[in-house]
């Protein structure tokens, strides 16, 4: 069974709440670039592949029932940019930006209204479909270099967050490289890292691997280096927000301590990232926007509080510059 993040059908989008998993599976309607915005902000749909492919989905949604009128263009401008600051450090969504905002202006040359929205709608629909070709490649890349090191034996992973379906279009990038090397048969176990505070990976990937029959393992952020000290761990493999021209590598909060004790234990560390996870126009890490979430996000669950009520807290949702 491969759960399905996002479901398109032409001029319908709808997204899995992800908010809700592992308990409940309830599947929202997104009727526009507001909707999507808000979806993105809060986190019902994250992983930084899926957050562009659904903003710009979001789009197709509304362009096909016929907004931009006259000059689609504005629109089209307008609703990037508006999509593009709802999360700032996956680069995923300003560089489908960027590249569509080009396309459109190009397009506008020779086309009509309606015609534009078709082509810009085709551009659209077709990132789907080559976001889950991308992440079977990597998938596959990933698993032949990791045995290569391996000839015969099981290997054990460890991962971070969530990267798999419900992070993409389908089949995932870091989670891509452990069902792959499942589908293989040389997967022994994954150890996934509970990842908080939002806990991505002990709702989301665990959910993923119990739905797959993936032999997983679930840890809390802080056994990690002991879980490599111990369980004979062949390699750490994590997703990105963006990876810029100097390697630098942003990647959900706790990446950066990951990178530390894989290197402290000689693991080989992968960030398994398609290239639109790429930033070439920033040279240092140092120039990634960061993302600063609602300290109550650290101070309660659900709603519920577990701090010290007034205590001071502080909540980076992305490790800063690691060159990993
Ligand atoms: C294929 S997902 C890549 C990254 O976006 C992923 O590693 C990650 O950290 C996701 O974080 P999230 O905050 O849940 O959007």
């Amino acid at each position: 069974m491969t759960l399905e993040a996002i479901r398109y059908g032409t001029g319908s989008l709808q997204i899995l709440n992800q908010l809700l998993l592992p308990h409940q599976t309830v599947y929202e309607e997104i009727r526009g670039v507001q909707a999507a915005y808000e979806a993105i902000k809060a986190m019902k749909v994250r992983g930084a592949p899926a957050i562009a492919i659904v903003g710009c989905l979001s789009l197709a949604v509304e362009l096909r029932a016929g907004a931009g009128g006259d000059d689609p263009v504005t629109f089209i401008r307008e609703s990037l940019c508006h999509l593009t600051s709802a999360r700032p450090t996956a680069v995923n969504m300003g560089r489908a930006a960027r590249e569509l905002i080009e396309f459109a202006e190009n397009e506008s040359m020779e086309k009509n209204s309606e015609q534009l929205r078709e082509s810009v709608i085709a551009w659209i629909e077709e990132m789907l479909q080559r976001d889950v070709n991308d992440n079977k490649k990597i998938g596959n890349y990933g698993a032949q270099h990791i045995l290569s090191g391996v000839p015969r034996d099981s290997v054990s992973v460890l991962t971070h967050c969530n990267t798999g379906s419900l992070a993409t279009a389908g089949y995932g990038t870091a989670l891509g490289v452990v069902r792959s090397l499942h589908a293989l048969g040389r997967l022994k176990r994954v150890y996934c890292t509970e990842t908080r505070p939002y806990n991505q990976g002990s709702r989301l990937t665990a959910y993923e691997a119990v739905a797959e029959g993936i032999p997983a393992t679930l840890i809390t952020d802080s056994m990690a280096a002991l879980t490599m000290r111990e369980m004979a761990i062949s390699a750490v493999v994590v997703g990105a927000d963006r990876v810029v021209a100097n390697g630098d590598t942003a990647n959900k909060v706790g990446t950066y301590q990951l990178a530390i004790a894989a290197k402290h234990h000689g693991i080989p560390f992968y960030v398994a990232a398609p290239s639109t996870s790429c930033d070439l126009s920033l040279e240092s890490g140092r120039d990634i926007i960061i993302e600063v979430r609602p300290p109550e996000e650290l101070t309660s669950i659900n709603g519920l509080p577990i701090a010290a009520p007034d205590v001071t807290a502080h909540l980076n949702l992305t490790t800063g510059a690691a060159h990993m």
